[in-house]
């Protein structure tokens, strides 16, 4: 009798993953949408799923939302023929993660035929911190991190202890020394404790794996040191060894703006800000020139999900190359206080896209693309070849996925709202070229 109980739930086990498996490999057919959408992996959470509604408020509001929204209606339709007779894929998760962990892991011995320095210099732009996943990364985290000190001293900016070290061959760093321990869990206010070095490693490869398009919205970090003997100060452990991280100075030619962050929180007991009580308060901020055209309070909701997934509440203040104008990109410089609690989702660094509700069509389609536990394993992957992992502990990797889903509900939530408007194709950021680096970015995802 017991047997018979489980075969059947084991049966039924397999009958349930045939259907989800199958649902999940149609479901990028069903919602596809030439203009509005681009395509490539669109699986659960799928916002235009609960989009009838929202058609039809929308199509009374704005004419050319009204086109797309009957193509989409009709793809929809034709794509729900399709689906019958549709032959069976089978989509193998594993095979994502081991095909992205590839494409991001890290060839710290790759020949460069200049100085690391001058080819990370190179690489920077108003826009840009270093180009889509270049194959030099690995050798230039390689020399920040064998690179011999030659000078020290105390870092000047900021109020959390560093150091500025020289590196061999004149390379200006910041080094962030380790205060905690991996499973220390830091609780309180959302901006508690003191920094976290291993946060700006994993917020670093955080980005890099396609979340901020690094033409889109930069960041700059950098690798761990290891430093024999104490240096300046600052102490190292019984074991002789000083952990932390450095982070690679930004070329001296740029000169970094700094910006009041418009969701910037008070530090004060009991005083909110503005955008905490009133709702309407996005309609404030793009009353601001800065704001209201441009792609600055894009760049805003990209940095607000990366923020989110680690747990950064500190974002008090953000920096542009000022050479580039109006339309330079937030350089993410101060990750510090990322993982302090994986068990707590602070959903107020989401406001401005909940208040806004507006997202990238490419960062929404590459979360989209994360799901199932693959921003997790493709993390965990590349972070295991950092000489100090792991970086990580398996519950702070657990709440980037349970995150993930999180900015989903979010911007379904927002589509709900608003209408497809929500989800931007933006067009004044060289957006067809983003399209066509979408289409073949699909080809790593479930698709
Ligand atoms: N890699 C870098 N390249 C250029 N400038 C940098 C770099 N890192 C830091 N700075 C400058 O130093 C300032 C302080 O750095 P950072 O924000 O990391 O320090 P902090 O102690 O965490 O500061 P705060 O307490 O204000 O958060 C930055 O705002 C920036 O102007
Ligand atoms: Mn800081």
């Amino acid at each position: 009798m017991k047997m018979r109980r489980k075969w059947r739930f084991i049966f039924v086990s397999a009958a349930l993953f045939v259907i989800i498996v199958s649902y999940k490999i149609l479901e990028p057919e069903l919602f596809k949408n030439k203009d509005s959408i681009p395509s490539g992996d669109l699986s659960l959470k799928e916002p235009f799923e609960r989009s009838d509604r929202v058609q039809d408020k929308d199509n009374q509001e704005n004419d050319g939302e009204d086109q797309r929204e009957i193509q989409l209606n009709e793809d929809h339709r034709e794509a729900e023929d399709q689906k019958k007779e549709a032959p069976q894929h089978h989509v193998d998760v594993n095979e994502v993660v081991e095909s992205m962990a590839k494409r991001f892991s890290l060839n710290f011995s790759y020949p460069l035929d200049t100085s690391p320095w001058r080819l990370a210099a190179s690489w920077v732009t108003p826009r840009q911190i270093h180009p889509e996943n270049a194959k030099e990364l690995g050798a230039i985290l390689k020399a920040m991190h064998e690179g011999k000190i030659t000078q020290a001293d105390v870092g000047h900016r900021g109020t959390q202890l560093k150091l500025t070290l020289v590196l061999d061959g004149k390379q200006k760093v910041v080094f962030k020394p380790a205060w905690y321990t991996r499973d220390y869990i830091v609780e309180g206010p959302p901006y508690a404790g003191r920094d976290r070095h291993n946060a700006e490693i994993a917020a670093f490869h955080l980005g890099r794996l396609n979340l901020l398009l690094s033409d889109e919205a930069p960041c700059f970090y950098g690798r761990c040191l290891y430093c024999k003997g104490p240096e300046d100060g600052v102490c190292a452990g019984s074991d002789g060894v000083l952990e932390g991280v450095l982070v690679l100075w930004m070329p001296e030619h740029f000169h970094l703006k700094l910006h009041r962050h418009p969701w910037g929180r008070t530090y004060r007991d009991g005083k909110l800000a503005r955008w905490e009580t009133d709702n309407t308060y996005c309609a404030q901020v793009q009353a601001v020139p800065t704001y209201s055209r441009g792609p600055r309070l894009l760049d805003i909701v990209d940095t607000a999900v990366l923020d989110f997934l680690v747990g950064n509440a500190d974002r008090h203040h953000y920096e542009t190359v000022e050479e580039g104008g109006r339309d330079a990109a937030l350089v993410i410089l101060d990750n510090g206080k990322s993982f302090g609690n994986p068990d707590h989702d602070e959903m107020s660094i989401l406001a401005p896209l909940y208040q806004c509700c507006q997202i990238r069509a490419s960062l929404w389609q590459r979360l989209l693309a994360l799901q199932e536990g693959v921003l997790s394993r493709v993390l965990a992957s590349v972070l295991g070849q950092d000489p100090i992992a792991p970086i990580l502990t398996d519950r702070h990797l657990s709440a980037l996925d349970r995150r993930l889903g999180a900015v989903l509900d979010q911007i379904g939530a927002c589509v709900d709202r608003v209408g497809i408007k929500a989800i931007v194709v933006d067009s004044s950021n060289g957006s067809s070229d983003h399209l066509k680096k979408d289409k073949r970015n699909s080809g790593v995802t479930v698709s």
